[in-house]
């Protein structure tokens, strides 16, 4: 478990004072994939190097399985970074060394023993789908393989943490695809805790169980991506989030309604899990003295869950809107009122 308990951290260089975090609690289980995503200068780097200790917090604690990180000898904190992997956007490999060297690296600061070694590169590279460029350089491979060999790397002392730094904004979406399928298969078969820091929404969407929204250093918002997807609090999660899940209605729809003269509300309704809207949209028609008009649509999956978003014009006079809504009240759908 990696807990931070009430971190800041603060940067004085060249007479500027940065507040990169502010007053972070956080707590990322055993076999969570758990997502940090924020714009440019949120924080999240500085809150992902905290972890394995590259960073150090100026007030609070950061705590991994009860270990606070800044009471830890230095053999200690050397011990804690083997059982952490870290893969970069840049991907950071050495340019003069093979591919097969630059896996190896970890394994020769721990005086790994040579066979032994030479056994756990090339397992790693045949994990990776790169057996074939052991002895190519990085000069030689695309974005993707490159990111393999960071991954191959990071993976070479066996962590129990798997820290990924932006480890896709590099490169395009079907190579970041497959890398996505990679850190997924990592996170089943490895068993491996993951924190992934992004800008990329459908990262998060895409991987991970829980997620933290930065902002200016702060986490804004926090939750299962299934809460936080399907009902975004803050400006920022929504701005974020509606990149992925559209939730609004088409501004040529909106410009027919505003023409409209006859009483009406829009609501926006939410359905998780099984998908009754067919039951609901059947049931308000036949018993209401309503007229509806569904607005707006989408059907997504999250978490293997599906979450449907319907905006509905209910047309009608108030006492029969009410019993609408107390009727979709009653079938515990969440819905919240549209202004247009
Ligand atoms: N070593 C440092 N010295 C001075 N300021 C720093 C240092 N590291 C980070 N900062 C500042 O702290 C703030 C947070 O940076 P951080 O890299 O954690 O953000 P981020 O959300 O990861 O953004 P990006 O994705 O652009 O890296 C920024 O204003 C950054 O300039």
């Amino acid at each position: 478990m990696i807990q931070f308990k009430d971190v800041s951290k603060t940067f004085k260089s060249k007479g500027v004072t940065t507040q990169a975090l502010q007053h972070v609690s956080l707590t990322i289980d055993d076999g969570d994939m758990f997502g940090v995503i924020g714009f440019s200068g949120a924080g999240k780097s500085t809150l992902l190097r905290m972890v394995n200790g590259l960073e150090m917090p100026t007030e609070g604690h950061v705590e991994i399985n009860g270990q606070d990180l800044s009471k830890i000898s230095h053999n200690e904190m050397r011990k804690l970074r083997k059982s952490i992997g870290m893969v970069f956007q840049q991907f950071n490999l050495l340019d003069s060394r093979t591919v097969f060297d630059n896996v190896a690296i970890p394994l020769r600061l721990n005086k790994a023993d040579k066979d032994k070694m030479h056994k756990k590169v090339m397992e790693l590279l045949e994990y990776v789908n790169l057996a074939d460029k052991a002895d190519a350089y990085p000069g030689q491979l695309s974005g993707g393989q490159k990111q393999r060999v960071g991954i191959a790397r990071a993976l070479a002392t066996d962590p129990s943490i798997l820290l990924c730094d932006e480890a896709t904004s590099a490169l395009d979406p079907e190579t970041t695809e497959s890398i996505l399928q990679l850190l997924e298969r990592i996170h089943k078969e490895l068993n491996i805790t993951m924190l992934i820091v992004t800008h990329e929404i459908q990262v998060i969407q895409r991987l991970c169980n829980r997620v933290a929204v930065m902002e200016h250093g702060k986490v804004v918002e926090r939750g299962s991506v299934l809460e936080v997807f399907s009902n975004p609090q803050q400006d920022m999660t929504k701005k974020f989030v509606r990149t992925v899940i559209p939730d609004q209605i088409p501004p040529s729809v909106v410009a027919k309604i505003h023409e409209e003269k006859d009483n009406y509300k829009i609501l926006k309704l939410r359905f998780l899990g099984d998908n009754a809207t067919d039951h609901l949209m059947y049931h308000i028609n036949k018993t209401f003295s309503v007229q509806t008009n569904i607005l707006f649509a989408s059907v997504n999956e999250l978490q293997k869950t599906i979450l449907g978003i319907f905006i509905l014009q209910i047309i009608g006079n108030d006492a029969e809107i009410a019993k609408v809504i107390q009727y979709i009240d009653e079938q515990q759908v969440q819905w919240q009122e549209v202004d247009l």
